[in-house]
């Protein structure tokens, strides 16, 4: 089989891996674009662009039943599942496409279909085609894990993927998992009428997050009607009649619930046991994720992996950012790290949770001197003109640098304000500039300087 050369490989159109591709066309570099399935990845088509999208239909349908408190009556309102999702596939086709396009009207750049696997260092078969290239950016994403539990080759399940194409709406959703995906569904799908239970095997919602928010957000979910069957373990599935039974206590007892669909929201593993990896020298860690050094680089010489795949961030905005710290490294001789950067995310229930730094859990740990504010979202002059008083706002500093060492902002338009308090962490600066600086009001962020003038140490 002949070899085709090529200047650079890019294996998956997802977040990071279609930037790479423009930059090398820039630079005069001939690409091959390998992709199996739908151009964009998970977040395009499986991931933050479909739910987004629904967050915004189930929170103007959630306005709407809101009506008589803000002066005006709708009648019984009717939610048409099917036109829901027909407005959801109008926005992911037009980035799919847009993401397609973008990389067939680039003339240094191949786009070739199909599933990649290494043959040898350096060399990747798709279909019938062998190539080979001094530059392979490996892009190739995650999948939701299937767990093992008891049952679960009997029944259905739904995933992130297959949940995105329903096209009536589940009477009784069952998600297992009450973390970031898990609870995105639960109140979208709770918004457009579904009974919604949640089941999670932790004692609390959003392990990763401090407990006075995760019991905000549990709050928030429950005066909307979803429920949580929280410390779940020895979960069993099976088939009933009208459903599926979900057990979901080490009880002998038939199960108590039973749903008609059930969502596995329980983590993600990555796309790269059929990459062939051992015959290039990439190596992986126990979890499949590929190792790679500060700039993206893997075991192999002329490999780079980037994006979820690397298992150095689980975002659209940690991919992108993989993205430039590799070109950065390669073609504009600026030494960017991925550890210059600062975490940070959102999940987008409705109020949304800004995150960005350390939890305060995470932030104790450390045993450094700490100060710490909070602030109630009913005192955001916005927010109650809004309606929006659920949630509050935490930052935690340390005492000694007076450098911002997190915050969890869980209301209004947090989401957005939160970036406040990135940038300040980006910059590095202590906290006193932000103090004293004049916020435009009425905003959400012009209350940032207010929780940081409210800061006191920690005691305990
Ligand atoms: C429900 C959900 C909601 C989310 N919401 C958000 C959010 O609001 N904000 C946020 O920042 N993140 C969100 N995320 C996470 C985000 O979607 C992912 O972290 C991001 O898409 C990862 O991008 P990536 O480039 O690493 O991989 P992907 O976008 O998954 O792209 C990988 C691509 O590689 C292709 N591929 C895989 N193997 C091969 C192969 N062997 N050959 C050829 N092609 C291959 C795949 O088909 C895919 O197109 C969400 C995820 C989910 C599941
Ligand atoms: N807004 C966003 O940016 C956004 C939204 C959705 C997803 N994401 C990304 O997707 C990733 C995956 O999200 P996720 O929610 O699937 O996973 P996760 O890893 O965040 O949480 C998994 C949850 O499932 C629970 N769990 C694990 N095994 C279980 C079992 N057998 N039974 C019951 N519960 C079990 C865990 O305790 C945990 O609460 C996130 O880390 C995030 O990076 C981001």
């Amino acid at each position: 089989m002949p070899i085709d050369t090529f200047d650079a490989i890019v294996v998956g159109a997802g977040q990071a891996g279609p930037a790479i591709a423009a930059r090398c066309h820039r630079e005069g570099l001939r690409t091959a674009v390998i992709e199996r399935a739908e151009f964009g990845g998970t977040c395009v088509n499986d991931g933050c662009i479909p739910t987004k999208t629904l967050v915004a239909s189930a929170r103007a349908i959630h306005l709407a039943r809101r009506g008589e408190e803000f002066g005006f009556a709708t009648g019984r309102l009717r939610v048409d599942f099917a036109r829901v999702m027909a407005r959801k596939e109008a926005v992911v086709a037009q980035s799919r496409e847009g993401v397609e396009q973008w990389m067939r009207g680039l003339d240094k750049v191949e786009v070739i279909l199909g599933e990649a696997r290494f043959v040898a260092p350096g060399r990747l078969r798709v279909g019938e085609r062998e190539l080979r290239a001094p530059r392979i950016f490996l892009n190739v994403g995650a999948r939701a894990a299937r767990p093992p539990l008891d049952g679960i080759d009997r029944v259905p399940t739904l995933d992130n993927h297959s949940i995105l194409r329903l096209d009536t709406l589940p009477r009784h959703l069952v998600i297992i998992g009450g973390s970031y995906i898990g609870l995105e569904f639960a109140q979208v799908m709770r918004r457009f009428g579904a009974k919604v239970t949640v089941v999670e095997k932790s004692a609390r919602l959003l392990p990763r997050e401090d407990e006075d928010v995760a019991q905000a957000i549990r709050e928030i979910l429950e005066r909307e009607g979803v429920r949580f069957e929280l410390g779940a373990e020895c979960i069993a599935l099976a088939p009933r009649q009208s459903g599926i039974a979900v057990g979901a206590r080490c009880e002998r007892r038939p199960p108590r619930l039973v749903g008609s669909h059930v969502l596995l929201a329980v983590g993600r593993q990555p796309n790269t046991e059929g990459l062939n990896l051992g015959v290039a020298g990439i190596e992986t860690d126990p979890r499949g994720y590929i190792r790679v050094d500060e700039q993206c680089r893997t075991s192999a010489e002329g490999v780079w992996a980037v994006g979820e795949c690397n298992g150095r961030g689980a975002f659209t905005h940690t991919a992108w950012n993989d993205h430039e710290v590799v070109v950065a490294n390669l073609f504009d001789q600026d030494p960017r790290r991925l550890s210059d950067r600062v975490e940070a995310y959102a999940l987008y229930t409705d109020p949304p949770l800004g995150r960005v730094g350390l939890a305060e859990a995470k932030a104790r740990e450390s045993g450094r001197p700490l100060l710490r504010a909070t602030l109630p979202m009913h005192r955001v002059g916005r927010a109650r003109e809004a309606g929006e008083t659920q949630g509050l706002m935490k930052a935690v500093v340390d005492a000694q640098t007076r450098q911002l060492l997190g915050a969890s902002l869980l209301g209004y338009r947090c989401d957005e304000a939160v970036h406040g308090l990135l940038d300040l962490m980006s910059l590095k600066q202590p906290v006193d500039g932000l103090i004293r600086s004049m916020p435009i009001h009425p905003t959400v962020s012009e209350l940032l300087p207010t929780l940081l003038q409210a800061l006191q140490p920690v005691k305990d």
